[in-house]
């Protein structure tokens, strides 16, 4: 644990801010103007995608002043690695999504896999419509063919961690965004 503590600490000592928190809130105050105008009016079910997803759906909802819902998907296809690989589905999954708008609240979008397996899941379930938000997208690196509907920040393609995402499971609490030096 202290040698992982010593990496995880140069990591973020060397790390280069891309994002202060408070362009992230800025960020966030436009995305939630954007998410109202398309979907108030139609009681939603937001969807947090674990456990990156955290920081960014929390500080969306308290901006969003009309009534939803709130639920949890628990996915991962990272774990404590820099690259991805299959999507493990963790935990339980979704109820009483037919019928349902559904806004997806994750992180990040970067290769795609992880937001359209989860759409695909969405619209099994008889969702009426499935829209998408992340607070960065990473288009450089996509894979999928998939594009957010509501996005704070596009990236390049360089592994960041703050605001919910991780480095190697820690640094999600750090309030800004940064991204790893190579
Ligand atoms: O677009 P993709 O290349 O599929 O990557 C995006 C996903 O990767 C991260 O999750 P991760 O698997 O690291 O799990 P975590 O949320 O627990 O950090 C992030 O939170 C997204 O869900
Ligand atoms: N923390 C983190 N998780 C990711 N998942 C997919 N891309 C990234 C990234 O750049 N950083």
């Amino acid at each position: 644990m202290q040698q992982q503590l010593e990496e995880i600490r140069l990591i973020e000592a060397s790390a280069e801010l891309l994002y202060s928190q408070a362009e992230v809130e800025a960020s966030l105050d436009r995305m939630a103007d954007e998410i109202t105008a398309r979907l108030a009016g139609s009681h939603p079910v937001v969807l947090c995608v674990m456990v990156g997803g955290l920081v960014t759906c929390g500080k969306l909802l308290t901006r969003l002043h009309f009534p939803l819902q709130v639920d949890y998907i628990h996915v991962s296809r990272y774990q404590d690695r820099t690259h991805g690989g299959d999507i493990a589905w963790l935990g339980r999954q979704p109820e009483n999504l037919a019928g349902r708008n559904i806004l997806i609240v994750d992180d990040i979008l970067d290769q795609g896999y992880t937001m359209q397996a989860i759409v695909d899941f969405c619209y099994q379930e008889k969702a009426a419509q499935v829209l998408t938000s992340v607070l960065l997208d990473k288009p450089a690196a996509r894979k999928a063919e998939i594009s957010p509907d509501f996005a704070g920040f596009s990236v390049a393609d360089r592994y960041v961690f703050g605001c919910g995402m991780d480095y190697k499971s820690f640094l999600r609490n750090a309030p800004g965004i940064y991204a790893v030096m190579p």
